[in-house]
């Protein structure tokens, strides 16, 4: 028999019944809940009569709705707070473990699922979220799902799939100083486009993937989806093991030490196939930045701002034209030039304690420019806590940077954290769309050194030459 993949073989481990076209019902291992997708999938489970089939499976968290200043205040929002309160009533109710909005353990829900050892190699993770991908970089199979999905899987712990291709992307080589996950992704996604992953599992591998930490994976296989893909992964190693070890949903003593046997196997086989291969150099990813409103409108920062006018496609063109009239920049124009408003240090995608870790040694005695307000956002209240714990919150301060509590916050905007009509963000964010961070608002996705170093500029540097 041929090798089997890392996806062939959690995939097939969790097969209850394939249909001869594909069709299959797959066990799902874990959810995740938060306070957007959720409503209606319990309203469903009322309505029908019917409980969680493993509520134990299941772990809550509001993340998108909370405000990020002093939540002693409670939401001044009646929509956010009433979807805080739906979900509070829907966990008791349905006896599912829930990390309320002042319980320390709150965060986004894909910052939360690693650092509680929730999210385990091997298993099939869903959340009604579109970045459920982030979970992957454990080497399970994450994926988003929608609001009626999110409903089956709790009455049933079960999801009807059709089984996805297989992509493997090879980065080899070493990151240039300061380079990071972050533009890894973006380069990527750059490479291959927004729909370059449409249809397909990603797998990442090559020796820049191995050398990234658990965090920098998760950075990676977050924006997976920004490719199109179903989910990305990274298979689990040492490092895997080291970061699940002690957290507190992780398997413990003789437990642990069996699962990590399992976990050791679960790996590519040499000879394995997948459907589709795209390699990349580490050394040829600069700093990248988004210049348009989407992921795949990106470039080095050392780039200048394309011109439609040289792209020979014309929907490309179109969108192109479309995207720099909507973020109000010049063809031609070096990336360097644009000057930024606010810059956003947060997201599932960079809000992780090494990120923020990272942020406050570049910010370290420096001050943020007067035309720029700066926020810091920690993915969670655990990476608050130890963030303060060393004494970044300090130098976010001292820099001009605001430090906020836990969530989406500025992300998406759907809580008070939100961009004015036109203004200009450097956003450590995973999305670019016109209105993703207010109605008129710019977004140029960054890596969290080169939020900082813009913050402090007042506009884009490139990382690899900067003080
Ligand atoms: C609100 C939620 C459904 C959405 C998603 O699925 O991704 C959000 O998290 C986002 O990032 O746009
Ligand atoms: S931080 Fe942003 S991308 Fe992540 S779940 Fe929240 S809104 Fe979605």
């Amino acid at each position: 028999m041929a090798g089997r993949t890392l996806f062939d073989k959690i995939w097939e481990s969790h097969v209850v019944r394939a249909e001869p076209d594909g069709t299959t019902l797959l066990y799902i291992d874990r959810q995740l809940v938060h306070e957007v997708t959720s409503p209606q999938a319990f309203e469903g489970l009322k309505l029908a009569g019917r409980r969680p089939r493993r509520p134990a499976a299941t772990l809550a968290v509001p993340d998108h709705n909370v405000p990020t200043t002093d939540r002693r205040l409670g939401i001044a929002d009646p929509i956010s707070a009433k979807q805080i309160r739906t979900l509070e009533e829907n966990c008791r109710e349905f006896r599912i473990t829930l990390f309320g909005m002042n319980d320390i353990r709150q965060g986004v829900v894909h910052v939360i699922g690693p650092e509680q050892g929730f999210t385990l190699p091997g298993t099939t993770i869903v959340c009604g979220d579109s970045h459920t991908s982030t979970h992957g970089a454990f080497g399970a199979l994450a994926f988003g799902i929608g609001t009626s999905e999110v409903e089956h899987v709790l009455a049933t712990q079960c999801l009807v799939q059709k089984r996805p291709k297989t992509m493997e992307i090879r980065v080899d080589g070493t990151l240039s100083d300061r380079c990071s996950a972050k533009d890894v992704i973006l380069a990527i996604i750059g490479h291959i486009g927004t729909a370059g992953g449409t249809g397909y599992v990603i797998e990442y591998t090559g020796s820049a993937i191995r050398a990234l930490s658990m965090e920098g994976r998760m950075t990676l296989c977050n924006m997976s989806i920004e490719a199109g893909a179903r989910a990305g992964m990274v298979a689990p190693d040492e490092k895997t093991i080291a970061y699940i070890d002690g957290r507190p949903l992780a398997p413990k003593g003789e437990l642990f030490d069996r699962a990590v046997r399992a976990w050791q196997q679960l790996k590519t086989d040499a000879g394995a196939a997948y459907d589709a291969t795209v390699t990349m150099r580490a050394e040829d990813i600069a700093p990248q930045v988004s210049w348009g409103t989407s992921p795949g409108m990106v470039t080095g920062v050392d780039q200048k701002v394309p011109d439609p006018r040289t792209m020979a496609d014309e929907k490309t063109r179109r969108a192109a034209e479309r995207a720099l009239e909507y973020m109000g920049l010049a063809p031609n124009m070096p990336i360097t030039d644009i000057t930024i408003d606010k810059v956003f240090i947060g997201s599932c995608t960079n809000s992780r304690i090494e990120d923020l870790r990272l942020a406050a040694a570049f910010a370290k005695g420096k001050k943020v420019a007067k035309s720029v307000h700066a926020m810091v956002v920690p993915g969670s209240g655990l990476v608050k806590q130890q963030a303060e714990a060393e004494g970044l919150d300090h130098v976010f301060r001292e820099a001009g940077f605001e430090w906020r509590e836990a969530g989406c916050s500025m992300c998406l905007a759907m809580n008070a954290d939100v961009l004015q009509p036109g203004e200009r963000c450097a956003s450590t964010s995973n999305r670019n769309f016109e209105g993703r961070q207010g109605a008129g608002g710019r977004t140029h996705l960054v890596s969290p050194a080169m939020a900082v170093a813009a913050a402090i500029e007042g506009h884009f540097v490139d990382i690899r030459h900067w003080a």
